[in-house]
């Protein structure tokens, strides 16, 4: 592979950028098992509900699935090779469920721990530091037969599938993230049904959601007792700083509505051990069923948390209606404003806000940002490298925004770009691209992105000033 490192374009104020971050800061990329993997029929591994809703016609761009996906299965050494050769200090991924438990509790599919063995010993040998996620999304079908996350019993099974994780890779894993926003497997997935299982019930959501948190409490000791002891547990949730489009009482009070639906659903149970006042009546449902001593449970001490960025919620009041917390008026696209193929507007300021302000309003030890990036249109001409200078200016911008944070005492720890790769984006297929390397689908070329060369040259400056 060229040297890396001379391709990259970075100006004398990236190179200042990366002297501005304490010795010790971590610079790493995300992927997840469903959408880098393939190899879905392998090996021992059983269908999860991403399998089944990607099989249902209608459900995903193109009927695309995760069938093959970037077939990572099958290139760990190359993959591994890649990431060394970007520099990266640490690499985020997830553990299939249903490679591991294909009946998602019960029966153990060794295959499926062997692979991961090789995975964490390749980043090991190169010196990239693991960080396992342990759910991102990809239930095992039969426990979704039996109601999946509305049922109490999904939690256990969950803390069950952890231990057996922790027990193969406690040697070797240190750092450990139980769930991958837990708000989007609720309410996407449970509430209005755009992501797997594809159900649609709000009041279900608020259940999933409780029943995830619980499987989170339940989980962290168990990973714990089979981890060395300076291992770390946290969880990442997926959040956004929530702004005002005017000072209207109307918008104050969809300001509060928003964050209490985005943010405060799943940070209160977790980092304060109870859900926000009022949330359920603002929702118009009852309580999910919360039992004695979850509570107690879901807000089980962590070591960090894990924060999954990408644009900001701005917020404008509407007195002719009053909405419910999940109902709030956004305000329509901003024509001076610059958005991603996500439609999500690149606002670099409201990562720096979202980190301070859970610093105020949170004890949290540790923050890390476990995923920041952007979908844009990128194109390969089928030799060269892939241009996406948008891309470069999207990390430039908002890591510039995390030394901010940090100079304004955010704990903040590590970064972690989405994606490493382009992958299978759940229900909008492969049509967008989020990776700092290209992934030629036909040919399962990996081509490193113009952002990849900037990423690597900006990781190589941190190095070199510490
Ligand atoms: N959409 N989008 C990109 C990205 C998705 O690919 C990840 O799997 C999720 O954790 C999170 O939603 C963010």
């Amino acid at each position: 592979m060229q040297d890396i490192h001379n391709m990259s374009q970075l100006t004398s104020a990236d190179l200042e950028l990366a002297r501005a971050f304490p010795e010790g800061f971590l610079w790493g990329a995300a992927t997840a098992s469903y959408q880098i993997e393939g190899g879905a029929f392998e090996d021992g591994r059983g269908s999860s509900i991403w399998d089944d809703f990607s099989a249902t016609p209608g459900k995903v761009f193109q009927g695309e699935n995760g069938n093959v996906a970037a077939d990572h299965y099958h290139r760990l050494a190359e993959d591994t090779e890649l990431m060394s050769s970007l520099g990266l200090g640490a690499y985020r991924f997830s553990i299939a469920w249903p490679r591991i438990l294909p009946e998602g509790r019960g029966a153990i599919n060794n295959a499926g721990l062997d692979f991961y063995d090789r995975l964490v010993d390749g980043l090991l040998a190169k010196g990239i530091t693991p960080y396992v996620t342990l759910y991102h999304w990809d239930l095992p079908s039969p426990l979704q037969q039996e109601g999946g996350w509305v049922k109490r019993e999904t939690a256990f099974a969950y803390a069950d599938f952890a231990e057996v994780v922790a027990k193969r890779l406690g040697d070797r894993v240190t750092n450990w993230i139980t769930l991958n926003e837990p708000w989007c497997s609720a309410y996407l997935g449970y509430g209005i049904g755009i992501h797997a299982p594809g159900v649609q019930d709000r009041q279900a959501a608020l259940d999933a959601g409780h029943h995830l948190m619980l499987g989170h409490g339940l989980a962290v000791p168990r990973i714990r007792a089979h981890s060395a002891p300076n291992s770390q547990v946290g969880i990442t949730l997926n959040l956004a700083h929530v702004y005002a489009n005017d000072e209207r009482p109307e918008t104050q009070r969809d300001v509060a509505l928003a964050d209490a639906f985005s943010n405060r659903w799943f940070l209160d149970p977790i980092l304060r051990g109870h859900y926000t006042e009022g949330f359920f009546e603002q929702l118009g449902l009852n309580a999910p069923p919360v039992q004695d001593g979850d509570l107690a449970t879901i807000s089980t001490p962590i070591d960090f948390l894990g924060v999954n960025n990408y644009t900001r919620l701005l917020v404008k009041g509407n007195t002719e209606r009053i909405p419910l917390a999940d109902q709030v008026s956004l305000v329509a696209p901003i024509p001076s404003a610059c958005y991603t193929e996500m439609g999500w507007e690149v606002y670099p300021n409201g990562l720096r806000d979202l980190l301070l302000r859970l610093t105020k309003d949170y004890a949290v030890s540790k923050l890390y940002v476990t995923e920041n990036g952007a979908a844009f249109k990128d194109a390969w001409n089928g030799n060269g490298h892939v241009s996406d200078p948008r891309r470069v200016d999207y990390l430039r911008t908002h890591i510039a925004g995390l030394a901010e944070a940090i100079q304004q005492g955010a704990p903040l720890r590590g970064y972690f770009v989405w994606s490493l790769m382009d992958n299978f984006e759940w229900a909008e297929g492969y049509s967008k691209r989020f990776g700092i390397v290209y992934i030629d689908y036909p040919t399962q070329k990996r081509v490193v992105k113009e952002s990849g060369y900037w990423y690597a040259g900006l990781l190589k400056a941190f190095n070199q000033a510490h």
